[in-house]
């Protein structure tokens, strides 16, 4: 199945992430607008120039966007409208370029504190830690120290992490680029793999048309002229040199 465009329908409740209308305007000019729903298990890529405003939709997605932008339309997790609820209450996962590790406490240490509060006791959140762990293939990984994971394994980390929490969406920020090709493949197809596991609705910011062709989940495009004119000058004026 694809990611389909459209409003959710009137009294009905679809599951998966729906943005309906969504606009987020800066210094009163849009800077994007989306409509679009993204299923449980589907994974939409939003490709864009520098400045389009991916970083800002996820941070709008995820509950902090900045007082600097202002934002219309309703966002819709599972039927929840997540309008005025805190980061937390959103179960809105992200997954950044650099896995963020705190480089003090071991792997498993990096998992526990992520652990839901309804599992209760140490030997509980452990074996939840190492159940997490196997499921993106890192067994026997709770008492390594992240400084020395190569890159691939901190990137399942950092998935194992995001996703121990029990999000309800995820958002994945080039979480691929630090990685060379053949690993990069091989740790997005784990991510993918996942996601549709987990039948969760997910979006990837990426640049790398590889990326978006190995998403399970349709392509959109954000960022007008304005913005392609301000990322690259060069093209845009071939752009219009060619139009003459
Ligand atoms: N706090 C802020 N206040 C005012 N303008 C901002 C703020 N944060 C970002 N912007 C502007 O909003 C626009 C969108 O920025 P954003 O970081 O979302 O783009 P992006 O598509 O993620 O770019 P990149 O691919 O370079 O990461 C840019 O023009 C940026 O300069």
């Amino acid at each position: 199945m694809r990611s389909t465009p459209g409003k959710a329908e009137a009294g009905a409740t679809p599951a998966g992430l729906v943005l309906d209308g969504v606009e987020i305007r800066l210094e009163g000019r849009s800077l994007l607008a989306l409509d679009r729903t993204v299923l449980p298990g589907e994974t939409l890529t939003v490709m864009g120039p520098s400045g389009s405003g991916k970083s800002t939709l996820f941070a709008f997605l995820a509950g902090f966007l900045d007082p600097a932008f202002t934002a219309r339309g309703r966002v819709l997790l599972d039927g929840r409208d997540l309008t005025g609820l805190s980061p937390q209450a959103r179960r809105v996962g992200l997954m950044f370029q650099d896995a963020l590790l705190f480089p003090h406490m071991s792997v498993g240490g990096n998992l526990l504190f992520a652990v839901p509060g309804r599992v209760k006791g140490r030997k509980l959140r452990h074996a939840a830690v190492e159940a997490m762990l196997s499921d993106v293939g890192l067994d026997g990984f709770f008492a390594r120290d992240p400084a020395t994971l190569s890159g691939g394994q901190a990137a399942r980390v950092a998935l194992a992490r995001t996703l121990i929490a029990e999000p309800r969406a995820l958002l994945l920020d080039e979480p691929f680029s630090p990685l060379d090709q053949a690993l990069r493949a091989a740790t997005r197809d784990l991510v993918f793999d996942r996601i549709e596991a987990r039948n969760i609705p997910a979006i990837l910011v990426t640049h790398d048309p590889a990326d978006a062709k190995a998403a399970r989940g349709a392509i959109v495009e954000i960022g007008g002229a304005q913005a392609e004119l301000q990322a690259t000058p060069a093209a845009a004026a071939a752009g219009s040199r060619a139009a003459r």
